[in-house]
Order: structure tokens, then sequence, then C-alpha cells
């Protein structure tokens, strides 16, 4: 039945319905639990009062987009979340003409929604946003420019206090302090009611105008959003539909910007994700009847996590920063044992890498830990505020690569493109575990100029009896003959995997750790490419200004002409799906990595 013609007690089954639908598909496949979970009558009530996708609805990040995504439409297919081929994880308008905008990132949710308004005068558009990411700074540039303009748009405020862990900032703060605001609505429309029922004198009337104006005052940060430029509604109880749904018809109504203040529970309706909301943000597959997920192996930033905390120990000096994924980057001891040098800077990775430069320029000695497709908001803050002034900043750039079932949105393919683009950075890809603690070690002392070290989303790999790592000296595994084979970071495993195979086809060769990306090693190349026939560069990362042009580039300057195959990722558009199976995909694994190889050693020929 189409939600439009559902009664009250009909919506409410259905969204228990929906409820037991998530937790069943996200338990095989992973994905955004808790964030879904506090959305559901939201979402029924958004779409039982409006029509998509004549009124667009957006939602920053999109990582609440499930039941969207289940009642227009993708029902069916909802069990193939996440996996290659089915149901993205975030909004996607190639998967959806209800999708209206691209999301994954925070922040983008609000301007693409105004500039949706703008064009589309005849729809309304509706645009969730949560507590957290309404405070990014892209989020308050938009604001700035909605207040009072866009008579089509409402922004929902997903109020659950939370964001992938605890919400930080002064603005989260004040969102908490709203939460008065009903008692205040209330307050306030009695007080006019008093006025205008009274037909009393002036003066009388006056003392009541006064009454209202200092409850106005006391409860300020509301009457702060209308004078701001747009109406308030709220504060609604996010998981009673009947309450939403008649807010959203009085929304409708009204000429925007309109601003609703919803409050919802992050994982309502199952208890562990209820009780552990940062677990349930994003979960890998678990027991139902638990709520446990298998324990995997280290991952690289578990290991980072564990050096920076014992480097920490010894050097008062070093600093985490944080731009909102404290643990995600394995940063959660760090900050437990040293409050003091720890900064969560909430979803703002431009802020954080300039307050980085600040503590440099100072002394001290920052490690900024940011997923690599976050990052790629800072790039100016990277230029203007970092590489100009040669700021010995340490960037461990985390879920470098292919990271899987967040898809295109997410992969951390620019990485090495970006860095290598600015002057000055050194720019480290640790092949192994022990790679990475050496790197983390050698970036202590390190002064002259900024830094960044990329680690995969992957667990731990080691080669028994690896050379210890110097400072932009690559190593050689293995001596053979014809072709010369560079790979750097998580390539080197996939290299090591499939070496018998290109030996079993005749184009083995000599096998290259090279975790230094930038510099290179000029001597190594000098002395040894002319040894080769042809030279192979490995790394997990998008083709263009990659480690393999600049390879490229270097033995071009020196009139060392030799064929070099960047083996690489042609595209930076990769989908969602497991991150083995993209790398297959992509010809950087198994059997295609090989044939990858050999079509190009058979092309040349
Ligand atoms: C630019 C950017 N930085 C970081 C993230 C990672 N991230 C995804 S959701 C999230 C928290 C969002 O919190 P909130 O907006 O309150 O939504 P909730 O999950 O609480 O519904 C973060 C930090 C991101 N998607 N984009
Ligand atoms: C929506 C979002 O951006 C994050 O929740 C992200 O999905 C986290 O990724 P990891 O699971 O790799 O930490
Ligand atoms: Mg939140």
């Amino acid at each position: 039945m189409n939600i439009k013609e559902m009664n009250i007690n009909q919506i409410e089954k259905l969204a228990q319905e929906i409820r037991t639908q998530l937790i069943d598909v996200v338990s095989k496949n992973g994905g955004h639990l808790a964030p879904n979970l506090g959305v559901v009558e939201l979402t029924l009530a958004l779409h039982k009062v409006f029509d998509s996708p004549k009124d667009k609805i957006l939602f920053d990040v999109g990582h609440q987009s499930y039941v969207h995504k289940i009642v227009t439409g993708r029902d069916k297919e909802f069990s193939t979340l996440r996996t290659r081929g089915g149901v993205g994880p975030f909004l996607n308008p190639e998967e959806s003409e209800h999708d209206a905008f691209i999301s994954g990132h925070a922040g983008s949710g609000l301007s693409a929604a105004s500039g949706i308004a703008a064009a589309n005068p005849d729809s309304k558009v509706i645009v969730v946003v949560g507590d957290a990411s309404i405070a990014n700074g892209t989020s308050l540039e938009a604001l700035n420019d909605i207040g009072g303009r866009f008579r089509n748009l409402i922004i929902l405020l997903n109020d659950n206090e939370m964001s992938i862990g605890e919400n930080v900032g002064s603005l989260s703060r004040f969102f908490s302090k709203l939460l008065v605001s009903k008692t205040y609505m209330n307050l306030k429309d009695e007080v006019r009611t008093l006025v205008r029922k009274a037909k009393i004198g002036k003066r009388v009337g006056g003392v009541l105008k006064r009454a209202e104006h200092s409850v106005k005052q006391f409860f300020a940060p509301m009457s702060i959003c209308e004078d701001l430029g747009f109406k308030f509604l709220g504060v609604i109880d996010g998981h009673d539909s009947n309450e939403l749904i008649e807010t959203f018809e009085k929304a409708k109504i009204m000429e925007g910007p309109i601003l609703i203040h919803v409050k919802t529970q992050k994982g309502k309706g199952y208890s562990f994700a209820e009780k552990n909301q940062e677990k349930f943000h994003g979960i890998s597959p678990f027991d139902v009847q638990t709520g446990n997920v298998r324990k995997g192996s280290s991952s690289y930033s578990q290991i980072f996590g564990e050096k920076i905390c014992q480097m920490g120990e010894k050097d008062k000096d070093i600093y985490a920063i944080s731009a909102a994924m404290v643990k995600g980057t394995g940063l959660v001891n760090f900050f437990e044992k040293f409050p003091e040098r720890s900064h969560n800077v909430g979803i703002a990775e431009g802020h954080a890498v300039t307050f980085a430069g600040g503590l440099a320029i100072s002394g001290k000695k920052p490690y900024v830990a940011i997923y690599s497709t976050f990052l790629q908001r800072a790039y100016s803050q990277l230029i203007h505020d970092i590489s100009l002034q040669n700021l010995p900043v340490r960037f461990i750039v985390d879920r470098a690569g292919i990271v899987g079932e967040d898809g295109k949105t997410h992969q951390g393919v620019y990485d090495i493109s970006y860095f290598l683009s600015i002057e000055g950075f050194t720019v480290i890809a640790p092949t192994t575990c022990r790679e990475l603690e050496e790197a983390l070690e050698i970036s202590r002392n390190h002064t002259n100029g900024p830094m960044a070290i990329r680690i995969p989303r992957s667990t731990c790999y080691d080669i028994d009896g690896d050379k210890p790592l110097e400072f932009g000296k690559w190593k050689e595994m293995e001596k053979g003959k014809k072709n010369l084979y560079i790979a750097t970071g998580s390539m080197l495993n996939e290299l090591m995997v499939v070496k018998d195979e290109l030996c079993k086809r005749g184009i083995g060769g000599t096998i290259v750790s090279a975790a230094f990306i930038s510099p290179l090693d000029e001597n190594y190349l000098v002395d040894n490419v002319k040894n080769y026939d042809n030279i192979f560069v490995l790394e997990e990362a998008y083709d263009k200004n990659s480690f393999g042009t600049s390879i490229l580039e270097f033995l071009n300057d020196r009139g060392l002409y030799k064929k070099v195959y960047k083996i690489s990722l042609e595209s930076a558009k990769i989908p969602h799906g497991k991150r083995d199976d993209l790398l297959f995909e992509n010809g950087l694994r198994g059997s295609k990595l090989v044939d990858r190889i050999e079509g190009c050693i058979n092309a040349n020929k």
C-alpha cells in the first residue's frame, strides 16, 4: 500500500517492520544501523506528507537514507545493500529519481538543497541534517546564505545528540539548550494568547509583552534561529508519527526557510544499538541475538593508535587531532591517556589542518589523523597554511585506497595525487605494519616540512626478516631479471601473493618495496633501471599524478627512457562492494593483476 494512503496505525506498523528489516539486512551486510533506526518515523512522515520526487528530499551524509530507499522502490533489492551492484550506501541520483543529490560527505546537504530549491520554486525541498553535520563549515556557509531566503526550503535538524561518537563543540551545546524550547514555545504561545485575549489596557498589555520578551531572552537560542531568518518549529518528538506528520503538514503550507528541530534516538528499537550507539553507527556484519561482531586481526589504524600512544608517553610535544573520527582512526586510547594533547574538532577537516599548523608553528608535533576522502575537504589549507610555511605537521591518511562498501564517495583514491601536487610534502605508504611503526618513529623528529603517511583499510601484513625502513630508501625484496616491480603501500602484499604465478608465466622480476613515494629513491632508479626492459609501478590509488607518474617524469627528465607501466586505478569512481573484489576487478589483485601485467608486456612486444 502507498504510504500516502496509510493511516497512523498502519504507518506505525510499517515502522516496526522496517526496523526489523534494517536489523536483518545490516546484520548480514554491515552498514549504518543506528543512524537509520533513529529516523524511521521521521522518514515515513516525510514521505506521507511530501510528494517525492516532485518534492525533493535530501539527507546530509546520506548514511541515514536506508528507510527513504526502502519506501522509494528499493524495498525488494534492499537485501543487496552495500554489495557490488546492489543498493548503494548513500544517496545516488544514478540509483533513483528519489535521490535528489549525491551524498556521503558531511556538510553538502544544505548547499545542494538550497541550489535545488532555487531552481525548483514549485517544489518543496526538504533536507535532513544531523546535529554534528550542521556544525560543519560548509553547512554554516549555507545557513548564512539561506537565512531569510528560499521560501520552499525546509531544514530538518535530526538531533540525536551524537556524532559517530560523542558530539563536540559549542554548537552542539547550543542545540542541547534548544531542547528547552518546547517549554518556550508553550510559554510563548500562552503569553501571546493572553495578550490577544486580554483586550485590556495598554499598560497591562505592555507588561505582558515585556514578559514575553524576557521569556524570549531566557530561551535566547531559539530566538536566534528566528533572528537568522528561519521560521522555527520544534522541538518535535522524532518517534511520534502523529506529531511529525502534523508538523510537516504545517511546514508544507508555511513560507520558508523553515528549521524543524526533531529529537531522535540513535539506534531506536534495537537494545544493543541504543546502548552502544557509536559501535552501531557503522558496523560490520553482526549477530542479531548478541550484537557481537566477529573479531578480526589488527588493522593499520589500530597499529597507528598503539604506536602513537607509546610515542606520546615519551614525547610530550606530540598532539593528536581528529575530525570526528576518533575511533575509526585508532585514537581512542591516546584521547583517554592524554586529553590535554588530544583535539577532536568535529566534522571540520579544514579547521583540523590549520589548527595543527598553529600547533606546529609553536614547536609542537601534531598528528592529524583523517580519512583520505575527507582530507580532500582541506586541500586549500594543506597548501595555504601548511605547505607555504613548510610546517612539520604529520598527516595520518587513513582509509587510503579502496575502502569497499562505502563506495565512490569514500574511496581514498586521490590522496597521492593531491599530496604530490603540493610542494614540500614527504609522502610515505608503509608496505607492512612494521614499516608503519618505523615511519611513525621517523616522523617524530622530522622537522623538515609536512609529512603524510597513508594507510589502507585492511588488516595488517608483515614480512619476516624485512630490513628496517630508512628515510627516502627503497628495499629490494626479490632479485630477478627483465622486469622491475616497484610496489608501494598495500600493493607490496598483493604483488608478493602473485609473484610465483608471475614467475610461472615467465614474467617474474625484481620486487622493490617502496614505502617512500616522495622523495623518490632517485639513486636506486638511476643505478638500476638500465638493467630492466619493463618497469611496473604498483599503487592502490588513482592513476593521475600518481606515484607511477612521478617515476615516469623523473626518468624522462634524466633521459632514462624505459617503458613504465602504471599499475594503478584507471578510474577514481569506484563503486561499492567488498574491497578485495574491487581490487580484483580493477586489476590490482590475484589473477587479474597477473593478467594485467602480462597484458602490458604482450602489448609491447
Ligand atoms: C566531511 C566528512 N567528514 C567526516 C565524515 C564521517 N562521518 C559520517 S557520519 C558522521 C557523524 C554525523 O553525525 P550527525 O550529523 O549528527 O548524524 P548522525 O549519525 O548522528 O545521524 C561523520 C563524522 C563524513 N561523512 N564527511
Ligand atoms: C558515513 C561515514 O562517512 C562514516 O560513518 C564512514 O562510513 C565510516 O567508515 P569506516 O567504517 O571505515 O570507519
Ligand atoms: Mg547526530
